[in-house]
């Protein structure tokens, strides 16, 4: 009887009506940040405190408590306190019946306990309500009311009039609730702010080794070779010509990475004559990395286009081309006129122009308001065909910027060839095997397998089929 009239207490509360009782357990950072948004948005507040005689700087309009009394005094009981400490509760499970415990801890570590911190709340006081919320947001933000990170607040629990009270509260607080369901999600949720960016690791690393492999590559050839041969310093190059290599190649190999693994998934779904089986996790991850490692690409043409466009006002190329002038003059010698290397040199900048303009046509597009606003097939259609466009004219326009020394022996430096020549490895690599893709033959073989045609399939019972068809990799659904 006591429990359900707790209970109907608990969600007969309005939630426009203000002054509504809160209750924070802790007088901690967050419970203090969290207490003073409170009472600005017209909730009273009532701390629950080991010591309430002791607890300072606590928010002006706020009472302080003893733990059990303050529990008394509201539905809505919010626990600031770390997930160590929860002990102290288990006493209180009389005094916690049939409230709303909001639990706003974090860990320290991914996967910290076997159970997430909001279930451990739960199995300590079974009688309670617990809803998880308000982890994601930190205190400086609350106190600050910039929130610039993030205004979302996810939210789960188990009892759903409970979840809509403490969305009421998020709202009242001038933050965005999202529902993320049963107190089963709250292992995600509490894994959420320990994440640093996981979609961009590898894009990150693999970024960080071809700078680095890059740099040595390109100091060994432009630095170390002149300086051996012929005892000239060109420690210059390190401001912006060598950049001005590694930063083009970095965007060159990350753009050919992104298709890569859409074509070695077509060879494996060839091979193995079937769509339903897992890919390989490495696969897996790299396809989901795909739109982070384009992105990396873009931030790499962007610099090598902002690099290339300073070029005429660099000291050293007014130089050479002053003091070739000069001594063109004074041996009254002129260079003839080549249209082949005037078409050659137009012809690559200008396949740099309509590659890069391509590439951001597929930035602006992954930004989620402009990809909202485009169907499945659009956005398909920009990313894959205008992609594999992309990458072939930037492909061309490093070719044809190699011109007549590709491929010549004369510029290998120690055996070494030409940095651009290594990067347009991959690019090849993927653009080969794509072009034998959609050869008619083996593109017809790769949408029927797409489509859920099986070369070994035994003829199967429904059931089965629909087994199989649950651990299928949606890599196209990305
Ligand atoms: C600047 C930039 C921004 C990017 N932004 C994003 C982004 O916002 N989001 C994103 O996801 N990627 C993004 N990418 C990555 C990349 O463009 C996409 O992942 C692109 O879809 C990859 O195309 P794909 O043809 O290699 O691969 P897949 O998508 O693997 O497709 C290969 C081909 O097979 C077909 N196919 C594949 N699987 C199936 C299937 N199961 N059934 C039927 N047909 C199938 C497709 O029609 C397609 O023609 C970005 C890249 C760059 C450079
Ligand atoms: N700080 C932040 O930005 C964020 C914090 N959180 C979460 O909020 C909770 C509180 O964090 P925060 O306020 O920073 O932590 P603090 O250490 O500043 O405060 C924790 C409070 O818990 C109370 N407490 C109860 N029992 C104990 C005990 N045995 N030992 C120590 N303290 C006890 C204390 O209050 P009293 O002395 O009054 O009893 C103490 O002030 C944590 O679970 C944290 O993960 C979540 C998001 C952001
Ligand atoms: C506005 C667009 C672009 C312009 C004007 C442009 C121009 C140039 C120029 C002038 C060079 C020669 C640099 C030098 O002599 O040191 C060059 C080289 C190169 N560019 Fe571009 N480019 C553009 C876009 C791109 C894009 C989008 C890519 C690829 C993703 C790319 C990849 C390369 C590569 C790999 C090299 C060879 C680098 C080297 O080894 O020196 N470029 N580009
Ligand atoms: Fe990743």
């Amino acid at each position: 009887m006591e429990k359900t009239s707790a209970y109907a207490s608990a969600f007969t509360m309005n939630s426009s009506e203000k002054q509504e009782t809160v209750c924070i357990f802790g007088t901690g950072d967050f419970g203090r940040s969290l207490a003073l948004k409170m009472l600005q948005c017209g909730y009273s507040i009532v701390f629950g405190s080991r010591n309430p005689q002791k607890s300072s700087l606590l928010p002006n309009g706020a009472e302080v408590l003893s733990y059990s009394e303050a529990a008394r005094k509201s539905d809505i009981i919010i626990i600031a306190v770390h997930r160590e400490h929860y002990g102290f509760l288990t006493e209180l499970t009389e005094v916690l019946k049939g409230k709303i415990l909001i639990d706003i801890s974090n860990n320290l570590k991914i996967n910290q306990y076997p159970e997430s911190n909001a279930e451990y709340l739960a199995q300590l006081v079974p009688s309670a309500h617990v809803v998880k919320a308000f982890n994601t947001i930190s205190a400086w933000a609350l106190q600050s009311g910039t929130l610039d990170a993030n205004r979302q607040v996810f939210i789960c629990g188990n009892d759903s009039k409970a979840k809509q009270r403490v969305m009421d509260i998020v709202r009242t607080l001038g933050l965005t609730p999202l529902d993320k369901g049963s107190l089963m999600a709250a292992n995600e949720i509490e894994n959420y702010p320990l994440q640093l960016f996981p979609m961009w690791k590898l894009p990150f690393y693999l970024s960080a080794f071809l700078c680095v492999f890059f740099f040595f590559y390109c100091v060994i050839r432009d630095i170390i070779y002149p300086y051996v041969n012929g005892r000239k310093d060109s420690t210059f190059r390190l401001a912006i010509s060598i950049p001005n290599r590694i930063f083009p190649i970095a965007a060159l190999t990350l753009l050919a990475l992104v298709y890569l693994p859409g074509v070695i998934a077509a060879i494996l779904q060839l091979y193995r004559g079937t769509k339903y089986r897992r890919f390989p996790d490495w696969l897996d991850h790299w396809m989901l990395c795909r739109k982070q490692l384009g992105l990396a690409a873009l931030g790499f043409a962007s610099l090598h286009v902002l690099y290339t466009l300073v070029i005429p006002i660099r000291y050293y190329v007014r130089w050479t081309m002053k003091n070739r002038t000069i001594t063109q003059a004074t041996a009254k010698r002129e260079d003839p006129f080549s249209t082949s290397t005037a078409w050659l040199n137009d012809s690559y900048i200008a396949l740099g122009i309509l590659g890069f303009f391509l590439f951001v046509l597929l930035g602006i597009t992954s930004l989620p308001s402009v990809s909202n606003m485009v169907n499945w097939r659009e956005f398909r259609f920009v990313q894959s065909k205008l992609g594999y466009l992309t990458l072939i004219l930037c492909t061309a326009h490093t070719m044809v910027y190699g011109g007549r020394r590709f491929l010549s022996p004369s510029s290998l430096i120690w055996y070494l060839p030409s940095a651009y020549i290594i990067a347009l490895i991959i690019p090849c690599i993927v653009l080969v095997i794509k072009f034998i893709l959609i050869l008619p033959c083996i593109d017809n073989t790769l949408t029927r397998i797409r489509q859920g045609w099986e070369r070994n399939a035994k003829p199967t019972l429904n059931g089965e089929r629909y087994l199989k068809q649950s651990s299928v990799h949606m890599d196209s659904e990305l």
